[in-house]
């Protein structure tokens, strides 16, 4: 379902329908949504973001697929749909940090770690992130100090550096949201 979520919303990017037929989109995507109001659930109880699926069920951030992981690294590679075009082909810059939240994240948490939030994420942005072309994202723990883990990571081109970033993820008391 998530998966024809996504591809529907690479097809309205890409598309330029007629008044007419957006008119008739828009009528069936409230017919779908109508379907869905009686399904509504608690977050815990939510398939989208919750599911231990590659992308985790979710259509917000670019689906990330993890090739290797251990407590320390991960590595894993993304292609950004044309539903995430900023401009002339590019990503939108907004979505690289969203990834980076997504993988540095990830791997802040990895390795039976207690669940830790996102305090600070810096982002260079090196080049273009080109939409359609398979980038490759690794990163890595830089160092822990009690609550705090610092991890950082690369996303590539081939051997072009498209961005990097460092991400400070701060473990959470027990109770704290
Ligand atoms: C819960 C997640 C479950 C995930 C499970 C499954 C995951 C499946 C993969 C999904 C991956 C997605 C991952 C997304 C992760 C987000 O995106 S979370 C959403 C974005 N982040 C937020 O909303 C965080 C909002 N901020 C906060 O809640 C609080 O400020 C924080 C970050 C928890 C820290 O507050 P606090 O616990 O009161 O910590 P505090 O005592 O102030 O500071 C602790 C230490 O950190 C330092 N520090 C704190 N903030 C900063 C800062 N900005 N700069 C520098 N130092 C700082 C302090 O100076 C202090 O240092 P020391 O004095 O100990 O040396």
């Amino acid at each position: 379902m998530i998966e024809s979520l996504r591809s529907f919303l690479d097809r309205v990017a890409g598309a330029r329908p007629t008044a007419e037929e957006s008119a008739e989109l828009a009528a069936t995507l409230d017919r779908l949504s109508a379907g869905l109001a009686d399904r509504q659930v608690s977050e815990r109880e939510r398939l989208f973001a919750r599911l231990s699926v590659q992308g985790r069920g979710q259509s917000l951030t670019p689906q990330l697929f993890i090739d290797e992981q251990d407590a320390q690294s991960v590595t894993g590679h993304v292609t950004f749909r044309p539903y995430f075009v900023g401009g002339n082909g590019a990503a939108h810059g907004g979505t690289i940090p969203l990834l980076f939240d997504e993988a540095l994240g990830r791997l802040a948490n990895a390795g039976g770690r207690r669940a830790s939030r996102t305090a600070y994420l810096t982002v260079n942005f090196r080049s273009i992130a080109r939409i359609g072309n398979r980038l490759t994202l690794t990163a890595r723990h830089v160092k822990e100090d009690g609550r705090k883990r610092v991890i950082s990571g690369e996303l590539r081109d081939g051997d072009l550096l498209v961005a990097d970033a460092e991400g400070l993820f701060v473990e959470l008391r027990p109770g704290q949201p």
